[in-house]
């Protein structure tokens, strides 16, 4: 048990696969694993462990946001002894070169958080990245299954609601897409050496104000779901 999650020790797997909504934990687990066992419903923060082709793997609900994301980062970690991170998330598209459907590769994450003043102090801007031989996994896997995929630095922001960010700059200097975790997770995951990747599906764009239907966002949420499997178990 921990602060957060009611599993015991041994019950969640070194790979676990981390989406905001713990709905889709669940939707994950039924669709994707064999044999799935829920381990944790404290909170509604849906957890389960069971197989993907012969490898245990967990599916765990994060809820939405840095504090969320970087509790239960903590606790796999360090609880549980978890080593290998997928985030599985929504993304709103910022760049033109991103349409909705789109499976992202979160090469690295720009913030506007705190937390990277609250853990290096003033003057450094630590550059959160993923891990390369998981994103290297993950391209490869898409690759061979045909999903196209687009790589690159994305941003965590604090808010959802946002009016004051100034998004077309972010885009300027290359920043591909927006949510809410990604940043806490790669420093979470850098902190205590384990690896960590989000593969993130874009479901609007903030430019184009593209949106996607229920059916659409199940086809490419299962595209986002298998690329972060098949990288699981490839690297
Ligand atoms: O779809 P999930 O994984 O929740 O991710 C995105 O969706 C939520 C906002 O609607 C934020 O958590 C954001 O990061
Ligand atoms: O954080 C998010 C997630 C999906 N879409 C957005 O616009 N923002």
């Amino acid at each position: 048990m921990s602060n957060h999650l009611e599993a015991k020790m041994g019950d969640i797997a070194d790979t676990v696969l981390m989406p905001g909504d713990p709905l889709r934990a669940k939707y994950i687990a039924e669709n994707f694993l064999e044999n799935p066992v829920c381990y944790n419903k404290v909170r509604n923060a849906f957890g389960y462990t069971g197989t993907y082709k012969g490898h245990r793997i967990s599916v765990q609900g994060t809820g939405m946001g840095i504090p969320s994301i970087s509790i239960y980062a903590h606790e796999l970690i360090n609880d549980y002894g978890a080593k290998k991170l997928f985030r599985v998330g929504t993304a709103g598209g910022m760049s033109p070169d991103v349409h909705v459907r789109d499976v992202v590769l979160a090469q690295g994450s720009t913030t506007d958080s705190a937390i990277i003043h609250n853990t290096f102090g003033g003057g450094i801007y630590y550059a959160t990245l993923s891990d390369f031989g998981l994103l290297d996994a993950a391209y490869h896997a898409a690759k061979d299954m045909q999903i196209p995929v687009k790589v690159g630095n994305i941003l965590a922001e604090d808010r959802f609601y946002n009016d004051e960010m100034d998004r077309q700059k972010l885009v300027d200097y290359g920043v591909i897409a927006t949510e809410m975790e990604s940043a806490a997770l790669f420093l979470i995951a850098a902190k205590y050496h384990v690896k960590a990747l989000s593969v993130l599906t874009i479901s609007n764009h903030l430019v184009t104000g593209e949106s996607t239907s229920p059916e659409e966002r199940e086809t490419s949420f299962n595209d986002m779901i298998k690329v972060a499997l098949e990288a699981a178990i490839a690297d």
